[in-house]
């Protein structure tokens, strides 16, 4: 990224991920700087990463060539409209907040030039996934650079359409809250059939990471290495008719379809 700089609006748990994975991948802390009400935030990431921080948005935003919205979605319109006097025309700008458009966003900040995306927390150990869009106004290079922002923090893919945003954050944006809570009534199984607790959970979050792991790297897709772990009779089978017949599938498919429903519902609130 050269001498680009990188101004983070908001330093939470979004903002500190990408941050870590832009400086463990060698981006000058000089070239990074945050802003955010909250002084203890700010130290902990200065203290982490000797980044610039901020109080001011428009003091942090100055001289930025990428501008990353990280405030939670119910103040962004009020974060926007003040930066907007204070943004010069040539800057990218990339939202991560759930569920606001890049219509609202262009209209509250006076540029066009924007890119969506949706990371998820995974990206705290640079083992996210992001999906992004990227307005017709954003420069080739300016994609590539949102590509290698998000790409510090996982996988970075790109979408054509926006609508798309609503089914990533539904996958993949709340998704990993999918996987605490199965690895959550895993244990809890676990230790109903005797397990000690802290056995339980290990044996409960270790067989997730193996899985997860196996997924990403196999050539065979979930199903076939789904198919390799049942035998005909024998256990899992067992398990895997338990949970077809009460539904699984389904209910994936509605709590999915609910998130992606509550997101649409967001930015119709939101960008009133
Ligand atoms: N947590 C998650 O799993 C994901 C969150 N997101 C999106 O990321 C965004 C941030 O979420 P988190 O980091 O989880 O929230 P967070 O609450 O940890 O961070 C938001 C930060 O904004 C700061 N803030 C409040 N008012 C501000 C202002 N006027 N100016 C500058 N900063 C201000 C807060 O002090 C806080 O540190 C949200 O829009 C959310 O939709 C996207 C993907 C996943
Ligand atoms: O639950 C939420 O609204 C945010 C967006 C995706 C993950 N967390």
């Amino acid at each position: 990224m050269g001498n680009t700089q990188i101004t983070f609006i908001g330093a939470g748990n979004m903002a500190a991920s990408i941050i870590g994975g832009l400086c463990k991948q060698g981006l000058p802390a000089n070239n990074i700087n945050a802003s955010n009400p909250d002084q203890a935030q700010l130290q902990a990431l200065k203290n982490a990463y000797g980044i610039n921080t901020f109080t001011d948005n428009d003091r942090a935003a100055k001289n930025a060539d990428i501008i990353v919205l990280a405030v939670k979605p119910q103040i962004m319109r009020q974060v926007c409209e003040q930066l907007a006097p204070h943004l010069n025309g040539q800057q990218l700008i990339i939202s991560i907040a759930a569920g606001i458009n890049c219509s609202s966003l262009s209209r509250w900040l006076g540029t066009a030039t924007i890119v969506r995306c949706m990371p998820n927390t995974p990206a705290l150990i640079q083992q996210g996934v992001s999906g992004l869009y990227a307005t017709a106004q954003v420069s080739a290079a300016q994609r590539q650079q949102a590509e290698q922002l998000l790409g510090a923090v996982g996988l970075a893919i790109w979408l054509e359409d926006e609508q798309l945003i609503d089914a990533v954050t539904a996958v993949s944006g709340s998704g990993p809250a999918y996987f605490f809570l199965l690895i959550e009534a895993m244990t809890q199984a676990g230790i109903k059939l005797g397990l000690p607790a802290e056995t339980a959970a290990q044996l409960a979050k270790y067989t997730a990471q193996g899985a997860s792991s196996m997924a990403c790297q196999s050539e065979l897709n979930a199903t076939q290495l789904r198919q390799q772990v049942t035998s005909p009779n024998g256990t899992t089978e067992a398990a895997i008719n338990a949970l077809q017949a009460g539904g699984f599938n389904a209910l994936v498919d509605t709590a999915v379809s609910s998130a992606a429903a509550r997101s649409q519902q967001l930015a119709q609130q939101l960008s009133e």
